[in-house]
């Protein structure tokens, strides 16, 4: 039996614009195992919002799956009936966003939203309210029982994001995707709701696919990482072997600008120089080579492709390969 869960294969996915096919994703593979967190880090436009779409099938309209699959528990979702793909988000597969808002019904109380989330369960209207205190206890909301009957807006932005978290866990999904859940809070808070993830990914026993453009806070958090820029991988493997010996210039700089633990980092980080490349336009070679200091004759003519260095290591980049050194 394989512990597999999800199974992004060779996903390409394009928008269509008045300007040509913009290529969002392009040949992205990956896997995240049960029970397994995997971060997914990347500069603004890199192509995070889209891979989260496409998992879910929440896409534009002007989207256009060019190739691939994305595989949950070996079924492959892009084939699924809506109806099917309905039942399974929310309860096989939920998301936490960055802004709870997006969560939460500004008109509804906590507990009312949290009975809505319960409605195939069959349990008594009392057993719905006492679990929906137990999870906000879980997630850390002193006086659960007292909270469910107020509103979003009596709590902190911190608590609102814990809600969203317990929300999310309450069908006790296989798979939680948190899309930046901690990028509009405070570093302190930021740090609390990464321990809270940790204990409850242990309590849950789901996998996590965890999307952020602080390196920092993947490393933090997470098992694996897998690198993306201007829509391909360019990198992936253990945090621990990504952190000590980046094999991509790209990982290199992410390190350089969000080098530490999250509780000592500063807030202003600094920036990778240049722009991501314009994906309706993409030059010819690595897509990175405009903005690398290393960049080679090779990476102007020919792509580098994405290579298997060591067990689960991988990295698209032509100073990997012998001649580099010459
Ligand atoms: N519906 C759309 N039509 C055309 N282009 C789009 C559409 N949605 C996103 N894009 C473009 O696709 C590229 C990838 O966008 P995406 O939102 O997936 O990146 P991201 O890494 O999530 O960025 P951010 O962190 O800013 O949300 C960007 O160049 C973006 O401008």
């Amino acid at each position: 039996m394989t512990d597999t869960l999800l199974e992004i294969d060779r996903l390409s996915v394009d928008y269509e614009t008045a300007r040509g096919d913009l290529k969002a994703l392009r040949d992205i593979s990956f896997d995240v195992r049960k029970g397994e967190i995997v971060g997914i880090v990347g500069e603004s436009g890199c192509g995070k919002s889209t891979l989260i779409s496409s998992i879910l099938r929440l896409t534009a309209p002007n989207t256009r799956f060019r190739q691939g699959e994305v595989r949950f528990r070996g079924e492959d979702l892009l084939q699924l009936p809506e109806r099917k793909m309905r039942d399974l988000r929310g309860a096989d597969i939920s998301i936490v966003f960055q802004d709870p808002m997006q969560t939460h019904n500004p008109v509804l109380s906590i507990g009312q939203q949290m009975l809505d989330i319960q409605h195939r369960s069959k349990a008594s209207k009392a057993d719905k309210r006492a679990r929906a205190a137990q999870m906000l206890g879980a997630v850390g909301i002193p006086d659960p029982e007292a909270r469910l009957d107020q509103f979003p807006h009596e709590f902190s932005g911190g608590m609102r994001q814990r809600i969203a978290i317990a929300m999310a866990l309450m069908s006790e999904p296989d798979l939680l995707i948190a899309d930046e859940p901690t990028t509009a809070l405070d570093a302190t808070l930021e740090v609390q709701i990464i321990e809270r993830l940790q204990e409850l990914q242990q309590e849950f026993d789901c996998a996590i696919l965890f999307i952020s453009h602080h390196l920092g806070v993947i490393a933090e958090l997470c098992d694996r990482v897998v690198v993306m820029y201007a829509g391909a991988v360019v990198e992936s493997g253990e945090v621990r072997e990504i952190f000590h010996d980046p094999k991509h210039p790209y990982t290199r700089r992410l390190i350089d600008c969000d080098p530490g633990h999250i509780k000592e980092r500063a807030r202003v980080l600094p920036t990778i120089p240049g722009e991501v490349p314009d994906l309706a336009n993409l030059p010819g070679g690595c897509i990175f080579r405009d903005r690398c200091d290393q960049a080679m004759p090779r990476c102007a003519a020919e792509v580098p492709p994405l290579e298997q260095l060591k067990d689960g290591h991988q990295a698209a980049c032509w100073l990997n390969h012998k001649e580099a050194a010459e």
